[in-house]
């Protein structure tokens, strides 16, 4: 390991780092707080102000990605779809199984130029993590309690406001729901069998609601659907701690386009079709494990220098008046102030631990991991299945997407309609 190397593991590097994070996050937020009566005057400029103001934000984590641990992106796509990247509203559907994966899908954002204005569904408990789920209020995000009878409203009137969003954006969706375990594994895999639906090896049985209610709503803006798998190389279990300490990581990110025409516009043939999509991804899973690699030819594309430029300008802005300040608190020699001091850095310190700690997945949500979930929700299955959807008419319909499975795979590629066969099921 070089010098570098060992300066980027140095606990006073990660303080400077973080101190800078969090006082320029602030400030950022502060100026988001700033931009609300120009919502009233120029919704459409306050949106784009508050993407680049977002963007300050976001890209240093992007630049501490790419500039500071030096992670690899390798990206597996068809060359015919890469034009389309950064250039049109899509919904990105994506697997939920490292710590940084919302990291990496930021870079690529950053790569394609939809970085400021990158949307997600996110969890209701991340819109309260001081500077970034603050400045996700500003941006629009969606948020839910990951309970459908409670979401729906909100869900739905956030995603109708998007309709004429200014700025292209990608809008993220883990249709899981949360990050892959063993255990919540095992529980899905027991809902999956309830419901008469092939097994899934790498996935958790995917929540449809969320997905085919976006679909819905964002249909006539959002143009394609961005099949998205990731993972990383040698079997590597990336951390946000690990890049703060400078390790470098290998990403491969495979992604297939698929037009929004050819996703089913009712919504139980929309929940089929991706019930089907999550088997196809499983497939693809299972292929990296045995080879290594995706797929198809990669075409990464470059890092910009943006990332890093905005990073060095806060560093420089804000390293000055920190140096100054601790100059002239240790000249004034004031035993009371300098203990203080200390305290609210050892405050500040144990909140950005905190923050770090959301991206840690033995932190998690107990979220698809209780029995008694499963048992209510077998419960709600039933009253479902009294309403047309039977499991036996599940599992028919899952019969004819395994027999579909190859023609499938064959029709994305030329983007037609996606299991005309499948949908007569009439599920
Ligand atoms: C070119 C480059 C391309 C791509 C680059 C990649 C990415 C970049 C893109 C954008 C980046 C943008 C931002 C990234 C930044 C940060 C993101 C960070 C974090 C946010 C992530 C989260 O917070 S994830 C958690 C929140 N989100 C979700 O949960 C979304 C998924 N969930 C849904 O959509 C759900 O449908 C819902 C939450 C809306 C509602 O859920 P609910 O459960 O109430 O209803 P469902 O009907 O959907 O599900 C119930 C049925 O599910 C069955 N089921 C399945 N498994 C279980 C189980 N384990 N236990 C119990 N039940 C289970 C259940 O039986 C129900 O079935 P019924 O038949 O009875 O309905
Ligand atoms: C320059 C960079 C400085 C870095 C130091 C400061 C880092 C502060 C980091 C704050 C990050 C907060 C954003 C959290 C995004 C977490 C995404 C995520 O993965 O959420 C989990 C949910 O999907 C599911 O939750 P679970 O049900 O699995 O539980």
């Amino acid at each position: 390991m070089g010098l570098f190397g060992l300066l980027k593991m140095q606990f006073v590097c990660h303080l400077i780092i973080c101190y800078v994070f969090l006082v320029s996050g602030l400030i950022v937020n502060f100026l988001q707080l700033c931009t609300l009566p120009l919502w009233s005057i120029n919704k459409q400029l306050a949106r784009k102000v508050n993407c680049r103001l977002a963007y300050c934000i976001s890209s240093q984590m992007v630049a501490l990605l790419e500039w500071w641990s030096g992670t690899e992106c390798t990206l597996y796509t068809d060359p015919a779809s890469y034009p389309f990247y950064g250039k049109e509203d899509a919904i990105v559907v994506l697997n939920h199984n490292f710590e940084i994966d919302f990291l990496c899908g930021w870079t690529f954002c950053e790569r394609f130029g939809v970085l400021g204005s990158s949307k997600v569904l996110a969890k209701k408990e991340l819109a309260y993590v001081p500077v970034i789920g603050w400045m996700w209020y500003f941006l629009e995000i969606v948020f839910c309690k990951r309970k459908w009878e409670e979401d729906q409203k909100t869900v739905v009137q956030s995603l109708q406001r998007l309709k004429d969003y200014p700025e292209n954006f990608w809008f993220l969706l883990y249709c899981e729901g949360t990050r892959f375990t063993q255990k919540k594994h095992k529980i899905s895999m027991e809902v999956a069998e309830r419901k008469g639906l092939p097994k899934l090896k790498y996935h958790l049985l995917p929540r449809t609601k969320g997905f085919c209610v976006t679909v819905q709503h964002l249909r006539g803006k959002v143009t394609a659907v961005y099949d998205s798998t990731l993972n990383f190389r040698n079997n590597q279990t990336p951390t946000l701690l690990g890049i703060l300490n400078g390790k470098k990581y290998h990403a491969d990110l495979y992604v297939r386009r698929i037009p929004l025409d050819s996703i089913p516009e009712n919504e139980s043939e929309c929940a089929i079709w991706l019930h089907k999509l999550y088997q196809e991804k499983d497939e693809l899973q299972e292929k990296y494990s045995v080879t290594g690699r995706f797929p198809g030819p990669t075409l990464s594309p470059p890092r910009r220098p943006w990332a890093l430029l905005n990073w060095l300008f806060w560093i420089c802005l804000l390293l000055f008046p920190l140096c100054l300040l601790l100059l002239q608190l240790f000249h004034s020699g004031s035993a009371f102030t300098i203990c203080t001091t200390v305290l609210l850095c050892f405050a500040a310190s144990l909140g950005v631990r905190w923050m770090i700690g959301q991206t840690e997945i033995n932190r998690g949500s107990s979220y698809g991991n209780k029995e008694g979930q499963l048992n209510n929700n077998a419960q709600v299955s039933k009253v479902t299945n009294k309403d047309s959807r039977t499991t036996k008419t599940s599992a028919a319909c899952t019969a004819g997407i395994k027999n579909n499975h190859e023609q499938f795979s064959t029709k994305q590629e030329g983007n037609t309609q996606l299991d005309q066969d499948t949908g007569s099921c009439s599920c």
